[in-house]
């Protein structure tokens, strides 16, 4: 039986949340997003990945931020951390930053592309470098790998938690 990747076994719970634009994937610029062909297959392909590292992902998307918002206060207290997409907020969505801060859970900033990066990059956004609001709040952050960013948060946070020391205990 091959070695757990994990030093530990808690099912962890992680919820990922998909903000505005992100129900249009699959239709959107290729260059940027990939082949990838819809939010429900990004959706399974985290949930499958949370399963084959023995963590429960909850996966999310809205294009309304008060439904967001909403989302967050409803699962604060059972999700052991979060992964935000924020999408068409990450440069506005002050509202969801405070939510995800008063949870007092972990959070990862993921984006398909390097949001920091200028148009001409590889991983750039046509229309970048977007300055995210998250950025100074948020945990960690995960970006440029497109699908894989994802599974890059998701590896990073059931890690994390399984380190007692992660999360702030006196060292
Ligand atoms: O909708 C999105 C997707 C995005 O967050 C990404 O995943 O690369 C990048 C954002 O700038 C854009 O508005």
């Amino acid at each position: 039986m091959t070695e757990s990747i994990r030093q530990g076994t808690r099912r962890h719970k992680i919820v990922i949340i998909d903000g505005p634009n992100m129900t249009n994937l699959g239709a959107r610029n290729k260059k940027v997003y990939g082949a990838i062909n819809s939010i429900e297959e990004l959706q399974l392909f985290s949930e499958e990945f949370g399963d084959r590292i023995g963590v429960e992902v909850e996966t999310f998307v809205s294009n309304f931020e008060g439904a967001i918002l909403e989302y967050i206060h409803a699962t604060a207290t059972t999700a052991d951390a979060f992964i935000i997409n924020p999408a068409g907020l990450t440069e506005i969505g002050i509202p969801t930053k405070h939510a995800l801060s008063e949870t007092s859970k972990p959070v990862v900033e993921v984006h398909f592309a390097n949001v920091d990066a200028p148009p001409t990059a590889p991983r750039g956004l046509p229309i970048g470098p977007w300055d995210s609001v998250f950025r100074s709040s948020v945990t960690g952050v995960a970006m440029g790998m497109r699908q894989y960013s994802y599974s890059s948060a998701i590896l990073g946070l059931a890690m994390a938690l399984d380190d007692e020391t992660f999360l702030g205990a006196d060292l």
